[in-house]
């Protein structure tokens, strides 16, 4: 029997629900941090849900991974060293794998239910945790970052869910000053930043504490997921003091990721014109978000 995943009151999207045709529930469970429902929708593939909020579905997820981690990635000469906040479900990991620059990927997720119902049932994203380079740890990145030596990282990419719940500490200024201290001079974050058309109040405050932390360039750029709220998810991409970094004109064409073809997947979103449209904002959020 088909029934309608209705949430209306989350403080996120209040007084608006989005709802996907359930074909079948293929797993239903509670971790110590959140519920996790996986389900076959009609048109999207397989969807999953993290206390009734969708982070993922087979048909869209490209689009989402695909940034959050190229447009970081593509911006700095040779990116070796990298970090990973949250994505237990593999798809970031997926992604870093075709930089052949990359010596190593850690990755620190908080929930090991995410990563074993992921494992089971999108093999296409929990892939990326084959590749050799991949060092998981399962805790707080908060407290992994504090314990990682200063000037780690070339490039840190925070795949959060939405801030309230586990990910709620992870909006808040010393979250992101551990990430400044984590990162080489010049070094690069790329972190999941919410709608345009819903959140900007949540997006001004990331944006100006981005820019008192990082000191090097911080830009707004966004892609259209249909399956989250409003159809857009945003990204913020700060590059720390050290060492210019220009966002807008990616240094490492497409061709240098294209080819490495991770587990048999091609690119399906991304690619060099996308990623310097992905700045292009509408003028109400030029007004709202570009004024830092
Ligand atoms: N790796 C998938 C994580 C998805 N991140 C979030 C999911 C929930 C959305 N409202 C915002 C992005």
């Amino acid at each position: 029997k088909a029934s309608k995943l209705q949430y209306y009151n989350n403080p996120m999207w209040p007084g608006e629900t989005h709802s996907l045709k359930v074909d079948k529930i293929l797993y239903q469970g509670k971790s110590p941090y959140q519920e996790v429902l996986i389900f076959e929708s009609l048109t999207y593939g397989k969807v999953l849900v993290l206390d009734g909020i969708v982070q993922l579905t087979d048909k869209d997820e490209c689009a989402y991974q695909e940034m959050i981690t190229h447009l970081p990635l593509c911006s700095i000469p040779s990116p070796k060293k990298v970090l990973v906040i949250g994505g237990g479900d593999g798809g970031v990991l997926r992604e870093i794998a075709r930089h052949g620059s990359v010596e190593s990927i850690d990755i620190c997720e908080i929930d090991q239910l995410v990563i074993d119902v992921c494992k089971d049932f999108f093999p296409d994203l929990s892939v990326g945790f084959e590749d050799p380079r991949v060092r998981l740890h399962v805790g707080d990145a908060v407290e992994f970052l504090r314990n990682s030596p200063e000037g780690t990282y070339d490039a840190i990419i925070v795949d959060s869910s939405d801030p309230i719940g586990p990910a709620q500490e992870l909006v808040e200024k010393p979250f992101f000053e551990t990430i400044a201290r984590a990162l080489r001079p010049g070094g690069v974050l790329c972190n999941q930043a919410e709608s345009m058309w819903l959140h900007t109040h949540l997006i001004q405050d990331m944006l100006s504490i981005c820019c008192e932390t990082f000191k090097g360039s911080v830009h707004y750029a966004w892609a259209s997921v249909p399956t989250y709220p409003s159809g857009a998810i945003g990204f913020l991409l700060c590059a720390k003091e050290g060492r210019p970094v220009n966002f807008l004109a990616p240094i490492n064409p497409i061709e240098k990721i294209e080819g490495a073809m991770t587990a048999g997947r091609d690119i399906r979103f991304y690619n060099t014109e996308m990623h310097r449209a992905a700045f292009v904002l509408p003028t109400f959020a030029k007004r709202e978000l570009e004024a830092y």
